[in-house]
Formats: structure tokens, C-alpha cells, sequence
């Protein structure tokens, strides 16, 4: 069993939680959040700690609390925390935040010289279909109109890094997105393909935010058949999809 701790309590840290601790694949042994806050036990999932970042000694807390992977729904910075650690234990990544730089990317590529890491901005199965289809369609028809539709919580402040995705897979300008911030919308995603005579929609919705706990769980046994590296939630997925089709020929 892969034993796990979850960076990030908050909007989607805590739906993640949930999804991993009853997945008998993993054994959830902590929840780190970033207000200083003493180890105590997880309300209903009492196998599992939850700590605060803040005035914690880190290595300490890896050396007593061991982990096999880690899984990020905290913010960027936090990478910079805990990353020579990870390196140094050869623990797993995953990480879901959305809004890193491109200095966040390459010193997570950069630890993907001495562990596995994976990063999306989007860790749903269905958002990295979208993907792999819009992708297509834009290399089939690079003459039609594209524009990009991304929707969520009031509170969220940046424009969504699934959106970024799209436009630069697309070869799309920022300009091209849209977004609006409306009432509890957990995720909605459109790319909108607009022809002479016909118009394509893209659309994923993210309903709950236990999806983001079950992609979470797709990256992580996928990431475990990995060798050291970096890779994408697509990487992965196109690994999955290559493992199936060599099972399907016998
Ligand atoms: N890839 C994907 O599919 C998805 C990505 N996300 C991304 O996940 C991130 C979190 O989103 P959301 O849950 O809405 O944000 P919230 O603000 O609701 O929660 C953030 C959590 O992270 C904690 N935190 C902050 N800094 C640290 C740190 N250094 N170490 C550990 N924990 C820390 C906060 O703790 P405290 O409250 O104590 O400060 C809080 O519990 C965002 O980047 C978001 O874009 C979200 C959903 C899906
Ligand atoms: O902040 C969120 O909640 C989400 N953020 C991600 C993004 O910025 O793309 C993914 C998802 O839509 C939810």
C-alpha cells in the first residue's frame, strides 16, 4: 500500500483527502496546511495526522513520518519548502497547482533528475481528454476560429491554469480566453471551434471536486510504474493507454 501525505486543507485539499483515504490503494498518513497548527488527528480519519507548515521542522517530519509520495494542493511556493527533501528520499510528487511560473516548472524538472514528478494544472481524466481532442481538431482545421470559455468560484483570483494549458497547446494568445468568476462553479472548461457553416464546443465540467481526488489517485499509480522524471498528466495518461493496448494484443 503507497503510503501518502497531502499538502493543501483547503477548497480542494479537503475532497482530495477524502477520495484518497478510502482508496485501498493508498494509506493516507498525513495532511499538512500552511497556518501553524499541532499534530492532531484527521475528524473521521483518525489514521491520518493533520499538521501545520508553518514553525514545523521538516525533516524531522519526513524522518518520523514517512511517505512514499506526496500530493500538492497547497500553493506554488510551497514546492521550494519541500522539494530538496522529496529529491533527498526519492519521494513521489504529484502535483496539482495550478498557477506555477515558469521558475516553479523547471525546478520541479529539475527534481525530476533524483524522483518522480508529475504537475497539472487540470488533474481530472476527463480535462486531458479535452485535450488530446481539441488538439486534434485544431491540427485538422487550423483555419477555424478558436477561443477558449473558463468559469469558476467567485474567489478564484487567476485565470485558470487549465485555460493557459489549452490556449498554448492550441498555439492560442492569453487573449483568447475568457473567464468569468461566478457564485460556487467548481471548474468549467469550453474551447469553442468556430467554422463557416458549423461550430464545434469542447466542454468539461468539473462537478464536484472529488474528481480532482480521483485524478490524484490515476497520477499516482501511474507515476509509481515511471522511472525517475518529469511528466505531464498526459504523459501519463498516453502511458496507461499504451500499457492497454500491448495487454489488448496478448
Ligand atoms: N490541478 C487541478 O486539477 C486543481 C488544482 N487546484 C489548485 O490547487 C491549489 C489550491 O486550491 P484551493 O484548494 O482552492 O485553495 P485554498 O486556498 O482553498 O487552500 C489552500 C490550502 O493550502 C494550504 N497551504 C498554503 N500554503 C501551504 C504550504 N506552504 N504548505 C502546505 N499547505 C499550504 C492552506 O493552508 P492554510 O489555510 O492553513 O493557509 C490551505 O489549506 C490552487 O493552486 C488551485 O489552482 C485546485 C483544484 C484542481
Ligand atoms: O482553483 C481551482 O479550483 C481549480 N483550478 C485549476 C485551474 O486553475 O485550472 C483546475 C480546476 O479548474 C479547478
Amino acid at each position: 500500500m503507497m503510503k501518502i501525505g497531502v499538502l493543501g486543507y483547503g477548497r480542494a485539499g479537503k475532497a482530495v483527502v477524502n477520495v484518497l483515504s478510502s482508496d485501498p490503494r493508498f494509506e493516507l498518513r498525513w495532511v499538512m496546511r500552511g497556518r501553524a497548527a499541532t499534530a492532531t488527528p484527521l475528524e473521521g480519519l483518525e489514521q491520518a495526522l493533520l499538521v501545520g507548515l508553518e514553525g514545523l521542522d521538516l525533516e524531522q517530519w519526513f524522518d518520523q513520518h514517512p511517505v512514499d509520495a506526496v500530493v500538492d494542493f497547497s500553493q506554488a511556493d510551497a514546492v521550494y519548502r519541500y522539494g530538496e527533501l522529496l529529491r533527498e528520499r526519492g519521494i513521489m510528487l504529484v502535483s496539482a497547482i495550478s498557477a506555477y511560473s515558469p521558475e516553479h516548472l523547471e525546478y520541479l524538472r529539475q527534481m525530476g533528475q533524483d524522483t518522480r514528478v508529475m504537475s497539472s494544472p487540470n488533474i481530472t481524466l476527463g480535462i486531458n481528454f479535452l485535450l488530446l481532442a481539441a488538439k486534434m481538431l485544431r491540427e485538422i482545421a487550423p483555419f477555424a476560429d478558436v477561443e477558449v470559455i473558463e468559469q469558476h468560484f467567485r474567489d478564484k483570483p487567476e485565470v485558470s491554469g487549465t485555460a493557459r494549458k489549452i490556449a498554448e497547446t492550441l498555439h492560442l494568445e492569453d487573449d483568447r480566453i475568457t473567464s468569468l468568476r461566478l457564485g460556487g462553479i467548481v471548474g468549467h472548461h469550453e474551447v469553442v471551434f468556430g467554422f463557416p457553416h458549423q461550430t464545434v464546443r469542447l466542454v468539461h465540467d468539473s462537478i464536484r471536486r472529488e474528481a480532482f481526488g480521483t485524478g490524484a489517485a490515476f497520477a499516482l499509480e501511474e507515476l509509481a510504474r515511471c522511472d525517475k522524471g518529469f511528466y505531464s498528466f498526459d504523459d501519463l495518461l498516453m502511458q496507461k493507454i499504451r500499457h492497454q493496448l500491448l495487454n489488448m494484443g496478448g
